[in-house]
């Protein structure tokens, strides 16, 4: 059977990168339309092959590059290319520091905002990952672990990653060798979350593997020697089994101690927490005696936010917010933590439900949080503080809001995906009837 020839059918061109595009690949114009140049620069010049379609251009390949644009460096990492975690490593550092803002002014402006409301970005230091998700596949005797290549399941084998913690890195090897035993004998594939704690790695390894005597003496015996404070396995979407448990893997959020769940969600790095939770607090109103702590997690912000206020904390995943409540039982926090575990999606927190508070933090995944701002829009809160990994869904409800009679004081940019397209901010909404009696009384 003949091959169907893929739409750019492997032409050769020669052209010059004009901008380097959102997910920092470098784009052309090609008799009108988007050439994608993955690891390129706006000033470039390059001989590419076109190799498929892409956002109503092409994609295309590197032949020979020509010459190199002003802003165009040496990546600091040996992976970069292939492997998918990074994209933008290429990138001069003022450069990247404004085309990560612009990505967030661009978002704004597309949605009706001037734009000024940006401020600079916060910007996160490479080596500092304490959270991974490597995946793993056995290939005959060997075993990948790394990172996806790009648009592809093949996995890069990992060995220095820039972008993470010594201790994270330290353990790569030593898990590939772990791995052979435990995947090697179905030839089987598996996501290996890693989380650094001050008691010790918290491993949970994801795999479609039957888990044998052999591999759980293997387990233990890798904790021993790494000093890995809990091990635990499990099956796709099954609760994970803690395999080895040497000491208790907690976070701290503010000064309260937090056992999280297996493979819990956490912020990737303790200085990107850091910095989110310092612009949460700051964006926060001096009159202050409740607030509602939206897609709470574990508590990152609930246990900080709770130095300055009551806080209700509402979070979709059972074993984060019940991993919260004992920790708030556990703890005298400052002012009383109430929680809920609703899917705020399904079933928002309604505006009569909120009467009366004072300030909502939320903090959604990429897909953000339309119907919760619909909500919102519609409350008597006064301040409300948005937590995004998304600017273009946070820009999409940002609109939402202000049509319910928000305006957007601020918008922080935080780089806390360094060197990728992915980009962190921090939002600050006020009511204006509210600014207005602010300002009436400041008049008098
Ligand atoms: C970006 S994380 C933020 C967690 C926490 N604020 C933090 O900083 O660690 C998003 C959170 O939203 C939760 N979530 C996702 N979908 C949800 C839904 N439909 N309803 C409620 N919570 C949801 C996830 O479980 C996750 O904890």
């Amino acid at each position: 059977m003949r091959r169907k020839a893929r739409r750019g059918g492997g032409k050769q061109i020669e052209i010059q990168i004009d901008t380097l595009g959102a997910r920092g690949d470098g784009v052309a114009d090609y008799e009108g339309r988007p050439v994608y140049v993955p690891m390129t620069m706006p000033g470039d010049k390059l001989r590419v092959k076109l190799v498929g379609e892409r956002s109503g251009g092409f994609k295309a390949d590197i032949l020979e590059l020509q010459e190199l644009g002003a802003n165009h460096v040496e990546p600091p990492c040996e992976h970069f290319g292939p492997c998918g975690g990074c994209n933008v490593q290429h990138v001069a550092s003022d450069f990247y520091r404004k085309w990560k803002r612009d990505a967030v002014v661009q978002a704004l402006t597309r949605k009706g905002f001037s734009g000024g409301e940006v401020a600079d970005l916060v910007q996160i230091d490479a080596g500092t990952r304490r959270r991974a998700v490597f995946a793993a596949a056995a290939r005959g005797k060997k075993i990948d672990l790394g990172f996806h290549e790009r648009e592809s399941h093949k996995v890069v084998n990992v060995v220095d990653c820039k972008l993470l913690t010594s201790e994270l890195n330290q353990l790569v090897e030593p898990l590939r060798e772990l791995l052979k035993v435990l995947l090697g004998p179905e030839q089987a594939k598996a996501d290996v979350t890693v989380i650094g704690s001050s008691a010790g790695p918290d491993i949970l390894i994801v795999t479609d593997a039957k888990l044998v005597l052999e591999g759980r003496e293997a387990i233990t015996a890798f904790a021993d020697k790494h000093s890995v404070a809990r091990f635990a396995w499990s099956r796709p979407k099954q609760e994970p089994e803690p395999v080895a448990i040497r000491d208790n893997p907690y976070q701290k959020f503010g000064d309260v101690q937090v056992l999280p769940p297996e493979g819990a969600f956490l912020q990737p790095s303790q200085e990107g927490q850091d910095a989110l939770t310092d612009l949460v607090l700051g964006y926060l109103p001096e009159e202050l005696e409740t607030v509602a702590d939206l897609f709470s997690g574990c508590g990152t912000f609930t246990f900080p936010l709770s130095k300055r206020a009551q806080v209700h904390a509402v979070e979709g995943d059972e074993r984060a917010i019940t991993a919260l409540t004992s920790a708030s039982r556990r703890n005298d926090t400052l002012h009383r933590i109430t929680s809920d575990c609703r899917d705020l999606v399904k079933d928002p927190v309604t505006a009569d439900e909120l009467q009366g508070g004072d300030c909502v933090v939320l903090d959604p995944p990429r897909t953000g949080a339309k119907e919760q701002c619909s909500e919102l829009a519609q409350s008597d809160i006064k301040t409300i503080i948005y937590v995004s990994c998304n600017p273009n869904t946070f820009a999409r409800d940002a609109r939402i809001l202000v049509e319910g009679g928000y305006t957007l004081k601020e918008v922080t940019p935080v780089d806390q995906f360094i060197w990728s397209g992915h980009l962190e901010v921090v939002g600050c909404f006020e009511l204006d009837d509210f600014m207005d009696d602010e300002n009436d009384e400041q008049d008098l």
